[in-house]
């Protein structure tokens, strides 16, 4: 029986052709998407969901979706897609990284001209028989600075963009290494000095525990005064009450934002502020986009309900159906190392260091270090996943040095992964024991052996007596249960690491508490 597909947003045909050709029934129902309850009566039929950001594939969607397989979004963000549980159901889920990028960077550019000049209101005034000549006075973009918080796919398009229109181009993005900053012809800068410095300020991140209000009523008070912002990547990277603020004020010039705290927007804070452009999500609308992200959609779908072939997955390795079940600890294994490594790192990585020692030097070693990245810039990149983590580490300077080696030590297997910085160099090795179950054995060259549940405390401190009990008391009476509790040193007295996994996320205030313990140098909460 051919696979079927429901396509539940508006796609460009092309992709109901791609379906037909190869041999998959694809229903083409775009009104499906905004219809929670029609779509919970239809997922269970289909093999396929195929979406842009309309559909909510949401935890009761993905309960009642018995035969789905793979959801694919056709386009960047997957914001609107439960990706843990459709992990937990073993859904595909896959997006297609870079079709609509120049589009969007070009929509950026678009919003930019306009509040720049005022378009919009200028529009309507002159439509209304206005013909208000001296109402709108617009600012010139050629010699101003651009600061790009993002510089990935789209903000260094946008950066490319705007150099021609002989902008400078400066950008905050803790991933960007120099080298790459010199390649796009961009000054790498800290966010207090992008904010001091700009006249126009674009967003380019994906909306991360990090990024939610970059541009907050604190980070506004350090721009300058007539400064723009303009918003084409998520809503909820500016607060937008505190914009609406700095635009009543005049602190802010003018702000364009495509995207919206809630979407559809429509009564948003911002509306009706002055000089406040807007615009639907259209970053990605453009006939070209559409038509990219819509075959590119199409081909990855069919090529996985056909074939078994992976690509552009955010939760599945791209490996063949056959060395899948031996090789999944160990892919396990990498990602946790390297989103050990990637949580605990904050400036430019220059390169990655992977040593494989014993039985684990003869796997799929090139499927293992992708996993390794892919856990590595999980916590800074939106889209990264198996196929993509080695190239975009690539593009981003990111040099990847692999080595094999013969089984030394106890240890049966043995990875360890060194993330060299502009700072430093930290590393941490794992292994996998006979119980499938990946366990972390070093940390800084440190031994110890934890194994890693969904929250972590990773701890620094000297070997001191009393620590310990310090340390235990503070998070039981903040109410904090401790699942498990491992110890490493260098040797009595030095430096040592802690690694606690507790039931659930520790509050900010708690944090505070455990950083004030004595001699604890570094607390950081740890997801995996
Ligand atoms: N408006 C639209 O229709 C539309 C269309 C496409 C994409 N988007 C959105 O645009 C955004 C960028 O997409 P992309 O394809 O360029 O993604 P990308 O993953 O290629 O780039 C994101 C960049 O943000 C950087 N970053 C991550 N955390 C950061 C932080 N805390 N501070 C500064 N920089 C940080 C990363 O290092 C990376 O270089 C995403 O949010 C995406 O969903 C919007
Ligand atoms: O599908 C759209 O129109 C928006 C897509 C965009 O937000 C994306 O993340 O790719």
């Amino acid at each position: 029986m051919a696979p079927k597909v429901l396509i539940s947003d508006k796609l460009s045909p092309a992709a109901v052709q791609i379906f037909k050709d190869r041999g998959v029934d694809a229903d083409f129902l775009p009104e499906v998407g905004k219809d929670k309850e029609k779509l919970l009566e239809l997922i269970g039929q289909y093999d396929g969901l195929a979406i842009r950001s309309a559909t909510k594939v949401t935890e009761k969607i993905i309960a009642a979706a018995d035969r789905l397989k793979v959801i694919g979004r056709a386009g960047i963000g997957v914001d609107n897609v439960d990706i843990p549980k459709a992990t937990a159901r073993g859904i595909i889920v896959m997006n297609t990284p870079f079709g609509n990028a120049i589009t969007t960077a070009e929509h950026a550019i678009s919003m930019m001209m306009s509040v720049a000049r005022q378009i919009p209101a200028a529009d309507a005034s002159t439509q209304a028989g206005k013909w208000e000549k001296s109402r709108f006075m617009g600012r010139e973009l050629t010699g101003k600075t651009l600061g790009l918080i993002g510089c990935g796919n789209i903000g260094s398009i946008v950066a490319d963009r705007a150099i021609g229109l002989k902008m400078r181009v400066i950008a905050y993005d803790p991933f960007l290494t120099p080298e790459r900053a010199l390649a796009l012809g961009v000054e790498k800068v800290a966010l207090d000095e992008l904010l001091s410095r700009s006249d126009f300020i674009t967003l380019h991140t994906p909306l991360t525990d990090k990024t939610r209000n970059v541009i907050s009523a604190d980070a506004i008070a350090k721009m300058k005064r007539g400064a723009f912002l303009i918003n084409c990547a998520r809503g909820g990277l500016a607060d937008e009450a505190a914009v609406r603020v700095a635009l009543d004020e005049g602190k802010l010039a003018g702000a364009a934002f495509d995207v919206f705290v809630e979407e559809p927007a429509k009564d948003n804070v911002l509306f009706g502020a002055p000089n406040f452009v807007s615009t639907p999500h259209l970053g990605a609308s453009t006939s070209e986009a559409q038509e990219n992200v819509a075959l590119q959609v199409a081909e990855q779908m069919c090529d996985y309900l056909l074939d078994g072939a992976v690509r552009n997955a955010l939760n599945m390795p791209s490996i063949s159906a056959e060395e899948a079940p031996k090789l999944a600890p160990f892919v396990r294994l990498a990602e946790q190392l390297g989103s050990f490594a990637g949580q605990l790192t904050e400036t430019g990585i220059e390169g990655i260091r992977l040593e494989y020692a014993g039985a684990i030097a003869e796997m799929n070693v090139q499927a293992l270090t992708a996993a390794a990245i892919t856990g590595l810039l999980t916590p800074l990149l939106q889209t990264v996943n198996m196929v993509s983590a080695p190239t975009l580490a690539k593009e981003r300077g990111i040099r990847i040095e692999e080595t094999r080696r013969e089984k030394q030590g106890a240890y049966e297997t043995y990875m360890r992964l060194t993330v060299i910085t502009e700072r430093q160099e930290r590393s941490v090795a794992g292994t996998v024991f006979a119980d499938g179950k990946p366990r972390i054995i070093q940390v800084k060259g440190i031994n110890m052996e934890a194994e890693l549940g969904p929250h972590m405390l990773y701890i620094t401190n000297e070997d001191k007596p009393g620590f310990i009990g310090h340390l235990g008391m503070e998070l039981g009476s903040s109410g904090v249960n401790i699942a498990t509790f491992h110890l490493g040193r260098i040797a009595p007295g030095e430096d040592a690491i802690c690694l606690v996994e507790v039931d659930g996320e520790v509050p900010d205030e708690v944090m505070a508490r455990l950083r004030a313990v004595s001699h604890v140098k570094q607390v950081q909460a740890l997801k995996f």
